[in-house]
């Protein structure tokens, strides 16, 4: 059977490196993101027959957006057994000067996102009867961040309740909820946040003295992907290189 998978915020980063090893894991990949030019052009670094990728615009923040990556992805390929929530956003403005508006800003992108994702399209794989779903926390949803803002934080542990609150919701249909927390991994966002001179101090402070790895974050996504793995569900996995005992 062909199997799809749809990532979210997936024209850079984490979120390309994990359509980058589904597809490399014989997946069809749906590369969605805020920016239909960038998808475009993540797709096509990826897949440049298309013949296995479609580029989408979805804004997480847009309800109808995912009803129509949904509609549009059963229309071209026939199933949708996969859904990556990967899209995010990260503001360091420190935690007594975050307006409201700020705050939900943060909140919309990075978790209503999410619970409207796991309602649409776990709406769509407990009807036929499977699906794999992946939401992306953070270290920072479990210890309060450090580097990352208060709202990014506390928009990341709400991930992790979520998860759980969807799997329970849809296990005995066949759908796994699963999140994935990532300690800093080499990529645009965490260079973005952490600042050169800052960056000696935070490899320091990480036990094992690097930051983490894109590729290995979608190579487990991969594996929760997997059919086989239908007995872990509401499961948060730990990639932080040990900074969780600090
Ligand atoms: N990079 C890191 O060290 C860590 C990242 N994470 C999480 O991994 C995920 C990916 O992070 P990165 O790749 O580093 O981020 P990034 O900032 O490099 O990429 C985020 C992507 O999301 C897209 N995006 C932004 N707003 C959007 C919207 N409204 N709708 C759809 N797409 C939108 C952006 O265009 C971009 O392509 C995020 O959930 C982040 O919180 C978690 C822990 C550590
Ligand atoms: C890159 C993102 C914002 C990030 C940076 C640092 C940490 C950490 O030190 O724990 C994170 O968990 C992140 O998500």
């Amino acid at each position: 059977m062909k199997q799809i998978a749809l990532v979210t915020g997936a024209a850079q980063g984490l979120g390309y490196a994990i359509a980058a090893r589904l597809f490399a894991a014989g997946y069809t990949v749906v590369i969605s993101d805020l920016s239909l030019e960038r998808a475009q052009a993540a797709a096509e670094a990826l897949d440049a027959s298309g013949e296995r990728v479609l580029a989408l615009k979805l804004d997480v923040t847009n309800k109808a957006d995912f009803e129509a990556a949904l509609a549009v992805t059963l229309e071209r390929f026939g199933a949708l057994q996969v859904l990556v929530n990967n899209a995010a956003m990260t503001m360091t403005t420190p935690v007594m000067q975050i307006s409201p508006e700020e705050f939900d800003s943060v909140m919309s992108l990075n978790t209503r996102s999410i619970f409207v994702g796991c309602q649409v399209f776990g709406t769509h794989m407990a009807a036929v009867g499977y699906g794999r779903i992946v939401n992306m926390a953070s270290l920072a949803g479990q210890n309060g961040g450090t580097a990352t803002g208060a709202h990014y934080a506390a928009s990341k542990g709400a991930i992790v309740t979520l998860t759980k609150i969807f799997a329970k919701e849809l296990a005995a249909s066949g759908v796994t909820v699963n999140a994935v927390a990532p300690g800093p991994i080499d990529s645009p966002m965490v260079h973005a946040v952490v600042s050169p001179e800052r960056m000696g101090g935070m490899l320091a402070n990480i036990p094992v003295g690097r930051l983490g790895n894109a590729d290995f974050i979608g190579d487990l996504i991969v594996q929760l992907a997997r059919p086989e793995a239908y007995f872990t569900t509401g499961a948060t996995w730990d990639v932080n290189g040990g900074l969780f005992m600090r």
